[in-house]
């Protein structure tokens, strides 16, 4: 991305309500044409970030750039950047094309020329012949599609969304996430996306910042947060994971063992990692594997507790000695172990992620009242 052109920058911005402290120093670089998603847990601050960058909400301190310029002095009005919300914020009193015309009539655009922009507009969003509806004849979805021709009428540098799908049923969202993204592609403009969901995020973003109370945790693009999360964070919001906690407690010229409660693991010996070093091991479902005898450089004892089936992949839980829940995913097809069936766990040295702990993002999976297996699955 480096060679692309910088379009928002955001340099150190903190920001306070009183005495909270909401955003915590957040920095980070959108560029041209990108799409960028804000992901978080609910009240980490995204729509104030967004908020922030669309002039509604001033930075307590720090720099905004929009175009490698400041725009602390500049009113929303005048930054060519536009939002689109969860409830629409439609005008109901007013047609359809009235709504999508909205901006240009503010602009001072005459009439005769708005009516061929706004058909325009409304082909591009599929609602091509719906300009003289009234908006109590939409559905949900067709009002979004509004919204974001509304919004897009002016042309504007970026277009910021706030949650815009989570009103509508899952099977609209699916089907508009990809409308957004083919949009989005197709005129090139810069996309700032606000959304909790994780799924919705990978699927849509060039690239995703995971924000955790006011804070950045990661900035990357899908693939990478995935395959590599830096935090412990990262690696339980974004998809499934097992999180070991455990002590360096061996490097030998082969192997580095790490000790964990119950147990040991071995990491793959290129590990930037010194003896007695706590760490966490992040090992995602798909890659765990099940053995009714011990796999050399591995001592993790689990007995089967449960499996679901989900279609084209059985999920499963093993429960090791200390009581964690640890998660398998294998290919629907595939024999299963039976249940109380007792064995041991294990992984191709590679597919095990390591994270140093820092005395902030110490994850003790059995501490953690979130790690349950059967309450990460009840989830949608
Ligand atoms: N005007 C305000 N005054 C005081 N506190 C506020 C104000 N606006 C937001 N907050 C607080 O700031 C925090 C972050 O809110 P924000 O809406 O940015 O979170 P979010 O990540 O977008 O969450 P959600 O997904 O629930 O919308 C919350 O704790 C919220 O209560």
């Amino acid at each position: 991305m480096t060679d692309m052109k910088e379009m928002i920058r955001l340099s150190s911005i903190k920001k306070n309500y009183g005495d909270v402290k909401i955003i915590k120093d957040l920095n980070f670089t959108v560029y041209e044409g990108e799409f960028l998603t804000m992901l978080g847990p609910s009240g980490c601050g995204k729509t104030t970030t967004l908020r922030m960058i669309a002039g509604f909400e001033e930075p307590t301190s720090g720099e905004i750039m929009l175009n490698e310029k400041p725009v602390s002095n500049l009113p929303p009005y005048k930054r060519k950047i536009n939002t689109v919300f969860q409830n629409y914020a439609l005008f109901p009193h007013l047609t359809v094309a009235q709504n999508v015309g909205f901006g240009l009539k503010m602009a001072g655009v005459p009439k005769v020329k708005r009516g061929p922009q706004v058909e325009k507009m409304l082909k591009l969003v599929q609602l091509e012949g719906y300009g003289n509806r009234k908006l109590d004849q939409l559905s949900g979805g067709q009002k979004q599609r509004i919204a974001i021709a509304r919004a897009l009428i002016n042309h504007p540098q970026v277009l910021l969304l706030d949650e815009p799908l989570s009103a509508l049923d899952l099977k609209l969202r699916k089907q508009m996430q990809l409308e957004l993204k083919r949009l989005q592609r197709k005129l090139g403009i810069t996309f700032v996306y606000v959304t909790h969901d994780q799924e919705e995020a990978l699927m849509m973003s060039d690239r995703i910042a995971v924000m955790n109370k006011g804070h950045l945790e990661q900035i990357a693009d899908p693939r990478t947060l995935y395959e590599q999360p830096k935090t412990c964070f990262v690696a339980n919001f974004i998809g499934e994971s097992n999180i070991f906690y455990g002590k360096v407690s061996e490097i030998t010229k082969t192997d580095t063992k790490v000790t964990i409660e119950n147990g040991y693991l071995t990491l793959q010996s290129d590990k930037p990692v010194f003896e007695k070093q706590i760490v966490n091991i992040v090992i995602r479902p798909e890659k765990v594997k099940f053995s009714t005898t011990e796999v050399p450089g591995f001592h993790i004892p689990a007995t089967v507790a449960e499996h679901y089936y989900a279609g084209n992949v059985n999920k499963s839980v093993l429960r090791l000695p200390n009581g964690m829940a640890l998660k398998m995913t294998s290919a629907g097809d595939q024999k299963l172990p039976e249940i109380g069936k007792s064995g041991f766990v294990y992984w191709e040295l590679a597919d095990a992620i390591l994270i140093k702990t820092t005395s902030d993002d110490v994850f003790k999976a059995v501490d953690n009242p979130d790690f349950s297996m059967v309450n990460q699955m009840g989830g949608d």
